[in-house]
């Protein structure tokens, strides 16, 4: 649907003095889920608004397909942002009515599948949305998400407030519509354990600051947590980067980030090294300050 690239080039974000985002630079190029991970306050919001054109940047701007996105009425029609449901945007409608309105400026947007995915997720539509529950309010923002079938979709932490077994059900959807529907899909998160399987692309921020960005399987591939004795390991580690170390007794265990040779990795194994790969969550922990 999409086949294009959305660009962001030297994005600064200042608020007064604060400085939300320092010099952000990436290309996201077809159609995939990416997923933007961060901490609190690392800059997650900040940055989709830029990228949904909700908002510009202090220094820098986002392209799509080399053109500006900022007040370019195509983009808007072609992008959906939805963010910690908006209940004041709302009123006092019944989702019948709202979709209505929204068909007549999201020209993909797909009535039948919005209302099957109501009946499926449990959304009340005999009620004005002003008057739904925290869960379903997001549901109802995820919906509206999934059925308008943008090119380029963001949705900033829209599982806030469904239950475990209805994000489980909305990850699935959400895999089974970018099959059907392919498009760009850009996902902030902090559950980063439970939704990393959904990523094809993994964007970290910290503190404002782009920290990483590669395939999932890319970043995926260079984290490891080694084991064995004391001084096996550090012996396997000199000159490179430890994220974390725990020692017990004589032996010490600790997580890295770094391209591993597979034949550097079946000698370790053989001399009695344990290896085993990370979790994007434990990377994504200790790549982003650890638990402090
Ligand atoms: N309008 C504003 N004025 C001043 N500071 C702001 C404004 N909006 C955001 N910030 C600050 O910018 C930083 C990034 O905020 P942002 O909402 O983008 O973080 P986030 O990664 O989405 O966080 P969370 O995971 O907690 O939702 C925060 O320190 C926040 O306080």
């Amino acid at each position: 649907m999409m086949d294009g690239k959305l660009e962001a080039k030297n994005i600064s974000m200042h608020f007064k003095d604060y400085q939300a985002l320092s010099d952000v630079n990436f290309t996201l190029e077809g159609n995939k889920i990416v997923g933007l991970i961060g901490r609190n306050g690392a800059g997650k919001t900040t940055l989709l608004s830029i990228l949904a054109a909700y908002r510009d940047a202090t220094v820098g701007y986002v392209e799509a397909n080399g053109k500006l996105v900022f007040e370019n009425a195509k983009y808007m029609k072609n992008s959906t942002f939805l963010y910690e449901a908006p209940v004041k945007d709302l009123q006092d409608q019944k989702a019948s009515k709202y979709f209505e309105k929204l068909q007549l400026y999201r020209p993909n947007f797909d009535k039948t599948y919005a209302n099957e995915l109501m009946k499926r997720f449990k959304v009340p539509d005999n009620k004005n949305l002003s008057k739904l529950s925290k869960g379903q309010l997001s549901a109802f923002n995820m919906i509206v998400g999934l059925a308008s079938r943008t090119p380029i979709t963001i949705l900033d932490e829209v599982y806030l407030g469904m239950d475990a077994p209805t994000r489980s059900m909305f990850y699935k959807e959400l895999l089974n519509e970018q099959e059907k529907h392919p498009r760009l899909f850009i996902l902030s998160t902090h559950l980063v354990s439970e939704m990393e399987y959904l990523f094809d692309e993994v964007m970290m921020i910290h503190e404002g600051k782009l920290l990483l960005h590669d395939d999932y399987q890319s970043i995926i591939e260079r984290g490891y947590f080694i084991t064995g004795s004391h001084d096996d390991v550090d012996e396997f580690c000199s000159g490179i980067d430890v994220l974390i170390e725990e020692t017990i007794g004589g032996s010490k265990t600790v997580l890295i980030y770094e391209d591993l040779k597979e034949q550097d990795i079946q000698e370790a194994r053989a001399a009695g090294l344990d290896i085993s790969q990370a979790k994007l969550q434990d990377l994504f922990t200790h790549l982003t300050g650890g638990e402090h």
